[in-house]
């Protein structure tokens, strides 16, 4: 099939949507050098709302917009991070995964001005974070700190850590490398102290299911074992049906041997509970391995623990 001349990449325009769009034309100008891109900036209800995000009505506030454009026909690509695409439903009708960029880092960070780690901080440091899983995790291996509400972008939440809103902020490596702040890292959490989201530190293209050659000119990009891992942790999410106070975590692992392993924990918001799971694929395919986690989750109890949060 010959390649489009115009792929037009509809984006959000925060510093880091605007970063992740350029590696996609970078890579993709490696692959297709013939190939033109265009941009189409999109606010989404996520980038406007500074409340709350349950309160918004659910997921998808930073996807739902992009989606529309979509489907419009108004944009062909669409650059998004897997860890903002909601699981427990399938993609929205007439779109689909087209590629998984090779995974960046996918820990969390501490920005501490004081250059301090999580084990040095003095009781009653004031954490700046809204994210249930982040605060439940916190709470459970760290109580003595206290986690204060902050949204916004990155920028704006390095502003507002800045402004002494918060004494330090948790935010993913792989958002402070794109924005072109990892100097602002004081540590990068170790998985088993801050258990990642699901999707945390990839990139997904999505385009239009009927779009046949932006589909093949852009599922090149992808990476295979980051398409397992992705594939086996949001199996994991659709079968928890979590809601958006859930706090839920965890990450495939794609070995260099080839095999592949998944982790998950739910928690309890107060950090007091802790459901853990871990498995091997073996000869499961990625998303039977998600299943077969979620499962294993749901047996000690996970169903009451989410249900029984206020969402
Ligand atoms: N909720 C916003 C968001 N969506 C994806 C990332 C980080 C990048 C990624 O994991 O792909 C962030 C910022 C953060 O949580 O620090």
């Amino acid at each position: 099939m010959a390649v489009p001349e115009l792929i037009r990449i509809a984006t959000r325009s925060s510093p880091m949507a605007l970063a992740q769009v350029e590696r996609v034309r970078h890579e993709l100008a490696a692959l297709h050098p013939g190939i033109r891109t265009e941009v189409v900036p999109v606010t989404t209800s996520g980038d406007r709302w500074q409340g709350a995000l349950s309160a918004l009505g659910g997921k998808g506030a930073f996807t739902k917009e992009v989606d529309a454009l979509l489907l419009m026909g108004q944009a062909d690509l669409a650059v998004h991070c897997v860890k903002d695409v909601p699981a427990d439903r399938p993609l929205p009708a007439g779109t689909t995964w087209a590629a998984f960029l090779k995974r960046d880092d996918l820990r969390d960070a501490l920005v501490h001005p004081g250059g301090g780690t999580l084990d040095e901080l003095p009781p009653g440091t004031r954490i700046g974070t809204s994210s249930v899983r982040r605060i439940a995790q916190l709470a459970s291996t760290h109580p003595h700190l206290r986690c204060v509400p902050m949204r916004g972008n990155a920028n704006r939440r390095l502003e507002k850590l800045d402004a002494g809103e918060a004494d330090a902020l948790l935010l993913a490596v792989s958002g402070l490398e794109r924005i072109g702040m990892r100097e602002r890292i004081s540590e990068a959490l170790p998985l088993e102290t801050m258990c990642p989201p699901i999707g945390a530190g990839v990139l997904a293209l999505q385009c239009r299911e009927d779009d046949e050659q932006t589909i093949e000119a852009v599922a090149g990009l992808g990476d295979p074992d980051t398409w397992r891992e992705v594939t086996a942790e949001r199996m994991l999410l659709h079968v928890l049906q979590g809601h958006c106070n859930s706090p839920i975590a965890g990450y495939g692992r794609a070995g260099r041997d080839g095999r592949l392993s998944l982790r998950a924990r739910v928690f309890s918001p107060d950090g007091k509970t802790v459901l853990d799971a871990h498995e091997w694929a073996g000869p499961l395919d990625p998303a039977t391995l998600g299943t077969s986690v979620a499962v294993a989750l749901l047996r000690q109890g996970a169903r009451q623990l989410i249900d029984a949060i206020p969402h």
